[in-house]
């Protein structure tokens, strides 16, 4: 195995340790599972070509932030930015375009109420992080699912949609849901273990169509037919705010660059974990902001 994978479940007496790698049946419970490679990841982040321009990297829009929490939209507008999509365009309400404009120029900026003008021009869209619980991001989210556009759906769109279940229905086929254990929970009820957490996952995977990223210290990104890829990287320096913020705009970034909903989870995943993982080399804690930065030089050192 590439890293020895120690998933402790919360009600085992002792840890119990998953040999992913080997396990390629996905025709039962608990055959599923396969551990992600960094040889996956080489194989779907393409080279940056000769002659490419910022138009062959897609385009990613990112909805999110609020008056209190518009650094969440910051850190996913920066995530998204050094993974690398070809243009970011962040819809934040209008009281952050300064805090945009000051520590994320490259990044352009929509007005709330132009969201709806023209959403084929995006190659992919998010939704979530620092969004805000309220009516306004409610009737936003409900709108935008009405669209039948598949999308990254995280934290506060997470969130909405559990105190309006009914919104569920809507999510598009091709979404790419990323909660952590406490969001899921919120989102599909309330379970007493990680194996029935993962068992509620696949259920909801299948029956939406979409891929569930189950954030932990060993992430679970679970595809539409069930299966279950581990991710290996990632570590305690981590454990700070915003770093799911920016593990979303990576995804989008890597959807925008035409990778599928799966293959852009689980090289976001990695690469966001990776990432973390140089860093504690020689920091004891990473900021969120240091993760995104550090991207471009851990894909740099993949590709080769
Ligand atoms: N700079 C910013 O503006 C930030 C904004 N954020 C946004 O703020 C909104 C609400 O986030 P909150 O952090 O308040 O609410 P959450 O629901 O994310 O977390 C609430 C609490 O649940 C616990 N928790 C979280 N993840 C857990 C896990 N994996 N296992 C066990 N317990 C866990 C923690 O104690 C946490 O304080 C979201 O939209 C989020 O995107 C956060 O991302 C933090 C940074
Ligand atoms: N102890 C840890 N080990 C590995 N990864 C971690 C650890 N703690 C947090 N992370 C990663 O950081 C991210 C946290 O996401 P989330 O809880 O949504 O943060 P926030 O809401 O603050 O943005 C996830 O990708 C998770 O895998």
């Amino acid at each position: 195995m590439e890293k020895s994978l120690r998933y402790y479940l919360p009600d085992a007496s002792a840890p119990e340790e998953i040999g992913v790698e080997q396990s390629t049946d996905n025709s039962s419970g608990q055959g599923a599972y396969q551990l992600v490679r960094e040889q996956d990841v080489q194989r779907v982040l393409l080279p940056r070509a000769s002659f490419s321009h910022k138009g062959t990297y897609g385009h990613a829009l990112l909805i999110a932030g609020a008056a209190q929490t518009m650094g969440a939209a910051l850190l996913c507008a920066k995530g998204c930015l050094y993974a690398g999509a070809g243009l970011t365009t962040l819809s934040i309400p209008e009281s952050g375009l300064t805090a945009l404009n000051c520590s994320l120029p490259e990044v352009m900026y929509l007005s709330r109420s132009h969201i709806s003008d023209d959403l084929n021009q995006y190659t992919a869209i998010a939704v979530g992080p620092g969004l805000g619980t309220g009516s306004a991001s409610h009737s936003l989210l409900h709108d935008l699912l009405l669209m039948e556009k598949a999308m990254v759906l995280d934290a506060d769109a997470l969130n909405i949609m559990s105190r309006y279940p009914q919104l569920k229905e809507l999510i598009p086929a091709g979404s790419v849901l990323t909660p952590h254990m406490k969001e899921f929970d919120r989102l599909f009820g309330p379970q007493q273990n990680w194996f029935e957490r993962l068992q509620a996952a696949r259920s909801a995977a299948e029956k939406y169509q979409s891929v569930i990223v189950l954030k932990n210290q060993y992430t679970f990104i679970i595809g539409t037919n069930g299966k279950v890829l581990i991710n290996p990287t990632g570590n305690p320096a981590m454990a700070q705010g915003g770093m799911g913020d920016v593990l979303t705009g990576m995804i989008t970034a890597y959807l925008a660059q035409g990778l599928s909903a799966e293959k852009a989870a689980f090289t976001g995943c990695y690469v966001h974990g990776k990432s973390g993982d140089d860093l504690a080399e020689n920091y004891f804690n990473v900021s969120a902001s240091q993760v995104a930065r550090h991207i471009p030089r851990v894909v740099r050192q993949m590709i080769k």
